[in-house]
């Protein structure tokens, strides 16, 4: 019965979106409602085949399945967005190659939100959702509760990213930083959002462990904070149901704001409390140590929370913003290095008695050195947040630097850890296939990083420096063009971090590979953890 109402509803889909495709108003959102029939069709036709066959039940208390799913898509969404990333590095210290006829679609104002979402949200929306619906279920003892709700939250997030990127490159956008997607695509957002937090909270509410571990607040902190920041950001009217274009429901210096409460908490809850979350599970995991201390945790779980959601104003300094919000955004984030800081100290302490690790565990290295780029961000952002600092360092590409020290650095490094101590659990192997490319991995990366960071400090002080120098009667000493320019060296060597980056996660995914394909399977194993239901 629950098959016929799915293929009804899947038929419906097919059938309206060809509709909808006949009727639309630009590009992005005829190959937008293309894509949607082709997802309802090729999802017609599994539901359709699966019918037939008799229903399994689970033996094993743990839906390992999609999790699976979901480190394959972690590596696979990581390797394209690094791949981007590095092509509009080079973009932009070679600007011939926006290359001429594929402009409208290859440029780099086209690619840069490409990147932007892809390692945002493919990469590290892919790297929450799989390590949280591992985490609850080992934390919980318990399976990931709603059947096969945890699977419509990772196809409805993979078709949610094709959406995203095959509008991106043809013009769709609504021009709202980590936030360009589209209205549809947003509506679309909210239903997969909601049901990953229905089967998060399922699955903590059905909990056999009486105790919630901490990573667990930390993960559903992210889950409730981005439903709310998202739904609000993007509250819009849209101009027709045919086209992608809306308008936002704020204007002027209220939307600007609005835009950065949710840019700003979207580095917050998104990139760092989820990000949190994972840290506390999987470094006393590889330690095999446990938490430091477990009060700082608690601790540094409400001080982040409350502390985080008023900085948003850092963003605007000096802009129409009112003087008052400003200096608010810039007080809350300075307090926002002492709980970002215990969260380090806690993350770091947690190899106290087991320091010897850093020269045997190249897993444990990588995680610690996420935790030591974590540590500087968030020193470096409540810096940046300064009014005065600030006024050299906007608009510059120091902004950059301190992004990608984060977002390499800590987002990059604590996931690539917690791919490594996945995937021979996950596929039951013995151990990884090789340490020593692990090694490899670690090395590449970090230097990556370094070139990354430093070029951008580099590039960053001395343009913010030639914007303000000026002569003895007042005038300007350098023009716009000079600046970048000079830049140019510099925007080499990061090219280059970038690849060597991007190299590492190449090795990564070929040693993951070799781990499944090439290792002996542990003792006894039933793949699919699944038996007929007779
Ligand atoms: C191979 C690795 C990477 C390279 C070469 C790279 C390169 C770039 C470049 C060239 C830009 C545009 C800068 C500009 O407009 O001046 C950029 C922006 C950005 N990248 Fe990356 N990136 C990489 C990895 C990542 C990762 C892993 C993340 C996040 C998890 C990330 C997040 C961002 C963000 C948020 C921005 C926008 C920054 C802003 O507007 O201030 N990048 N990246
Ligand atoms: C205590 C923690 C932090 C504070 C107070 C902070 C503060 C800041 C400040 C002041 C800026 C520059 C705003 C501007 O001039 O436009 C900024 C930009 C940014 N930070 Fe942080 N930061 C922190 C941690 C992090 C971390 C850990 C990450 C990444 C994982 C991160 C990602 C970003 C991004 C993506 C931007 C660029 C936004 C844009 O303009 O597109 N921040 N941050
Ligand atoms: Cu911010």
């Amino acid at each position: 019965m629950w098959d016929y109402v799915k293929l009804v509803v899947l038929g419906a889909v097919a059938v309206l979106a060809a509709i909808a495709a006949n009727y639309a108003h630009d590009l992005p959102y005829m190959v937008n409602a293309i894509v949607v029939m082709l997802a309802a069709a090729i999802t017609f036709v599994v539901v359709l085949r699966g019918m037939d066959e008799p229903k399994r039940v689970a033996i094993n208390e743990y839906n390992d399945g999609v999790v699976r799913a979901g480190v394959i898509a972690t590596a696979f969404w990581g390797v394209v967005g690094f791949l981007v990333g590095v092509v509009i590095a080079f973009q932009l210290a070679f600007p011939a190659l926006n290359i001429p006829g594929v402009e409208g679609i290859l440029n780099f104002g086209r690619l840069r939100p490409l990147h932007t979402s892809a390692v945002i949200f493919a990469f590290g929306g892919n790297a929450l959702i799989m390590s949280a619906f591992y985490i609850v279920q080992r934390t919980c003892a318990t399976r990931l509760w709603g059947g096969n709700l945890g699977w419509f939250v990772f196809w409805g997030w993979q078709l949610m990213i094709v959406l995203a990127a095959t509008s991106y490159v043809l013009g769709g956008t609504q021009s709202k930083e980590y936030a360009e997607t589209v209205w549809y695509i947003d509506l679309w957002i909210a239903v997969v959002w909601v049901a990953f937090l229905l089967t998060f909270m399922g699955t903590l509410i059905m909990r056999k462990e009486p105790h919630i571990y901490v990573a667990n607040w930390f993960l559903l902190s992210m889950i409730i904070t981005v439903a709310m920041l998202h739904i609000v950001n993007n509250l819009a009217v849209p101009v027709s149901i045919f086209s992608s274009k809306s308008v936002s429901a704020f204007g002027g210096v209220q939307d600007a704001m609005t835009q950065w409460w949710y840019g700003h908490n979207a580095v917050g809850f998104f990139l760092t409390a989820g990000f949190l979350g994972m840290m506390y599970y999987f470094v006393p995991k590889q330690a095999e140590r446990p938490v430091f201390s477990y009060k700082l945790s608690i601790i540094h779980f409400w001080a982040l929370i409350f502390l985080y959601i008023w900085a948003g104003p850092h963003h605007l300094h000096y802009t129409a913003l009112p003087e008052w919000a400003s200096t608010l955004g810039m007080v809350f984030s300075i307090m926002l290095w002492m709980p970002s800081w215990g969260g380090m100290i806690n993350g770091l302490m947690t190899l106290s008695g087991a320091w010897d690790k850093l020269r045997t565990d190249p897993i444990i290295r990588m995680m610690v050195v996420s935790i030591g780029f974590y540590g500087m961000s968030t020193f470096e952002g409540p810096m940046m947040s300064i009014k005065a600092v600030n006024s050299l360092s906007h608009y510059t590409d120091w902004t950059i630097g301190h992004v990608h020290s984060g977002a390499l650095g800590w987002n990059g490094m604590i996931t690539f850890g917690a791919l490594y101590f996945l995937v021979p659990r996950l596929w039951n192997r013995e151990r990884l296939y090789s340490l020593s490319l692990v090694s490899w991995h670690f090395w590449l990366a970090t230097i990556g990083i370094v070139l990354y960071a430093a070029s951008m400090w580099v590039t960053g002080i001395m343009e913010g420096l030639m914007w303000r120098e000026v002569d003895a009667n007042g005038f300007l000493v350098n023009a716009f063009a000079d600046t970048v320019s000079a830049k140019f060296p510099m925007y080499v060597v990061r090219g280059l971090g970038g690849a060597l980056f991007l190299t590492g996660a190449l090795i990564m995914c070929y040693n993951l590979w070799m781990t499944v394909r090439a290792q002996p399977a542990k003792a006894p194993v039933n793949a699919n953890n699944f038996v007929p239901a007779e």
